[in-house]
């Protein structure tokens, strides 16, 4: 970490040396990290070491300790338990001023009274810097976030996303070692989140940051960070890459996160060590093992499936409104249990067209809800026959479906 403060070059430079100007670390650990509010433990001891340059998510439903680990790395919570090191330096037990990270919430928080040159130099301002260095750092970073022709509006006179741009501005001006995000795009529309997402990676790229940023959505988790660590009631769930998460799951929890949006309480019919087939509620899915677990017969399962992985089984649609038939099963209770392993009869209920193709929820005869994609025609009360192939299941132990998982049923549990 440089502590010297070096006047940026005009044209902003290359992105390494941006990379040495922000206030860089090798290696900012938390030990054990903890936060409980009375009786209630808001954060699990966490345990994560982050690296310099990296951008990291922490991705969770609401509730489940995002920004408490967030508050407390900032030094806006005091830890119950663990620590802090920055490049080896204890830094917990400083304010959260002197630990000099940078913030970005969801509601901005600028200065409506001041021009966005001002609400950047703000911060600079404050830590008497020199005039020059101000000018010189402000238009840098004015520029990098694509705000030069907006320096001398009032934030009201600014579109959301180009508020939100203020507000990584002045946080970043500051070469902050760490920069803190606390779901900052969650108040725009849909087309600028996207937009605003691709910007803040940007940034971090050519600023050379290093970047925490919570959210509850796990696209823009999955789309921006380079490692995710997915927290469930406080705990860590899982930690790893996008394609770590997005492959192999740990859990069923984790895989609710990572768009298995079908989850079903099955039961182990048969398996060895990399292949299961779970079957109950009219089902018989061969499947994967999730990696590390051993399942044996009869044990309870929650098995899931991306809605992307199921299939209408070709022989059996026949356009709008025809049952079909692949030797007469079509309709309401027909391959069961004993049918043939990863076939099974579902009833479409909900058809949503999305250009391309069609979004399905349909219902099994037990009444398990199914999501499905297909480009197949489909009216709703068609009968379906579906099916998924065996290495896209993937099966966890465990007898409950995870909380707040996208888990659909009209009937009761098996
Ligand atoms: N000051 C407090 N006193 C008591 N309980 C609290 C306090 N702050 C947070 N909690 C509880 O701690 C848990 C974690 O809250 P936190 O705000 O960290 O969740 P989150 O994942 O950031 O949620 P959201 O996405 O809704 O902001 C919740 O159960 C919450 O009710």
């Amino acid at each position: 970490m440089t502590d010297t403060i070096e006047t940026p070059q005009p044209s902003g430079g290359t992105r390494a040396e941006a990379r040495d100007r922000a206030g860089h670390f090798s290696e900012l650990r938390l030990n054990g990290i903890s936060r409980a509010h009375g009786a209630h433990v808001a954060l699990h001891p966490l345990e994560l070491t982050i690296t310099g340059g990296e951008f990291i998510a922490l991705l969770g439903p609401s509730g489940c300790g995002k920004t408490t680990a967030l508050s407390c790395i900032a030094g806006l919570l005091p830890l119950t338990a663990g620590s802090i090191e920055l490049d080896g330096r204890r830094i917990d037990t400083l304010p959260p001023e002197k630990r000099g990270f940078g913030m970005v919430f969801q509601n901005y928080a600028l200065f409506p009274h001041l021009t966005v040159r001002a609400n950047v130099a703000f911060g600079l301002k404050m830590r008497k810097r020199p005039k020059s260095e101000i000018k010189a750092r402000v238009e840098e970073v004015l520029r990098l976030v694509r705000l030069t022709g907006h320096a001398h509006k009032h934030p009201g006179q600014l579109s959301g996303g180009q508020q939100q741009r203020v507000a990584i501005a002045r946080a970043i001006v500051l070469e902050p070692p760490l920069v803190l995000m606390d779901e900052p795009l969650s108040n725009l529309d849909a087309a600028l989140r996207l937009d605003m997402r691709a910007e803040i990676r940007r940034i971090h790229q050519e600023f050379g940051l290093t970047t925490l940023y919570v959210t509850h959505d796990q696209e823009e988790a999955l789309s921006l960070a380079d490692r995710l660590v997915v927290l469930d009631s406080g705990h860590v769930a899982q930690i790893g890459t996008p394609a770590e998460l997005y492959e192999s799951p740990a859990s069923a929890y984790v895989a609710a996160f990572m768009g298995y949006r079908n989850i079903l309480s099955l039961e182990v019919e048969s398996a060895d060590a990399e292949a299961v087939t779970a079957a109950g509620r009219g089902l018989r899915l061969p499947g994967r093992v999730s990696a590390g677990a051993r399942l044996k017969p009869g044990d309870r399962v929650q098995v899931a499936i991306r809605p992307e992985d199921v299939r209408v089984a070709a022989e059996d649609t026949g356009g709008t409104g025809g049952s079909g038939g692949s030797g007469g099963s079509g309709g309401s209770g027909g391959s069961g249990a004993s049918g043939e392993p990863g076939l099974f009869d579902a009833v479409a209920e909900v058809v949503e067209y999305h250009g391309r193709g069609f979004h399905i929820d349909a219902l099994t005869p037990a009444g398990d809800r199914i999501h499905l994609r297909t480009d197949r025609r489909v009216a709703p009360g068609d009968p379906l026959r579906l099916t998924a192939p065996a290495q896209r299941v993937l099966v966890f132990p465990g007898a409950a479906p995870p909380a707040g998982a996208a888990v659909s049923r009209s009937g009761a549990a098996a």
